[in-house]
């Protein structure tokens, strides 16, 4: 074990009760489980990431994200709390808090009516704060979306799933990654899709589009890559999709306003998708920016 790990909190395997499965991340599914070493169901719910190695992750990968995720405490920050070995120590589990609403697009697809301007303003804030924390560590997260954003409750999310996020080295200002693997690339900014680089502002490209995604209520008619496809065209297959994208990101197309939207809140999107990254805002001024709009929707509330 390497030395950090002596203090990782230990769940027993014969006492974690599956329920049922939660959802799939990147290196692996999620699962419902009731710690319950008394036998009694008294135990509590926690959710349980198995490590697939597969491919792209190796048993390595996961504890990079395990360590990744002890060191986080931020209330924005899923909730880190400990590992499971498997019998034989072939393969490990996280264990984490679990969180009863669910992923943000269910949340938005099923609470349309009763999320205004306000609340998806307050979601907006706190996934900024998340990344400021990420950001403070030197983290990038490189698949900030809607789907890896957890509703703690009806005024709290989290980000989840740091299968690929990475550290940026303490000489450079980006992460360049090797191999694309699966990219969420509708997600990604011009120089992740062409040169693979990775940086807090590429994060900040990411959070324009899930600022996107929670003003459309994360309607899948019109997500990003239905969206972008549209624009493209759906002739248009397999790898030369991120050159098609690369091009119309390029000459300027950028996602539609979502119906509805507030001009200042797409007028911040617009400014995540800065082509420049040094054009792109930082975390920290993105946050007090949705504060302020916030403070005008209370004034005069519109949605
Ligand atoms: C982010 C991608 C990977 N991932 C993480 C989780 C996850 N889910 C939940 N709660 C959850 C999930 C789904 C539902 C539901 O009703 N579904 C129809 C209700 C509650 N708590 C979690 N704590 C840590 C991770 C995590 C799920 N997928």
């Amino acid at each position: 074990l390497s030395p950090n790990q002596h203090d990782q909190t230990l769940f027993e395997e014969r006492h974690l009760r599956f329920i049922s499965n939660l959802g799939k991340g990147n290196f692996g599914i999620v699962e419902l489980c009731r710690y319950d070493p008394l036998g009694d169901n008294t135990g509590e719910f926690v959710a349980v990431k198995k490590l697939q190695p597969n491919k792209q992750s190796t048993l390595e990968d996961f504890k990079k994200e395990v360590n990744t995720l002890s060191v986080f405490h931020c209330d924005y920050i899923v909730k880190y709390r400990g590992i499971c070995y498997s019998t034989g120590r072939l393969s490990m589990s996280l264990v984490m808090e679990y969180l009863p609403c669910g992923s943000l697009i269910h949340y938005l697809e099923n609470n349309r009516h009763n999320v205004n301007t306000r609340r998806m303003l307050l979601f907006a804030s706190q996934i900024c704060k998340g990344m400021e924390c990420l950001q403070s560590l030197r983290y990038v997260h490189r698949d900030l979306a809607a789907r890896n954003i957890l509703v703690a409750s009806e005024s709290l999310v989290k980000i989840a799933d740091f299968g690929l996020s990475k550290i940026i080295p303490f000489d450079k200002e980006y992460y360049r990654v090797t191999q694309p693997g699966e990219s969420p690339i509708f997600w990604y900014a011009p120089e992740a899709i062409n040169e693979l680089k990775f940086s807090h502002k590429s994060d900040v490209w990411s959070f324009g589009v899930v600022l996107h995604e929670i003003f459309n209520y994360c309607d899948m008619n019109s997500n990003p890559k239905k969206l972008c496809m549209q624009e493209i065209g759906y002739n248009v297959q397999g790898p030369s999709v991120s050159m098609h994208l690369a091009n119309i990101l390029k000459n300027n197309w950028r996602l539609p306003a979502p119906p509805n939207c507030p001009t200042k809140v797409y007028s911040l999107m617009m400014e995540c998708w800065a082509y420049d990254f040094a054009e792109r805002p930082c975390f920290s001024s993105l946050g007090n920016h949705i504060e302020t709009i916030m403070q005008d929707e209370r004034e005069n509330p519109k949605g």
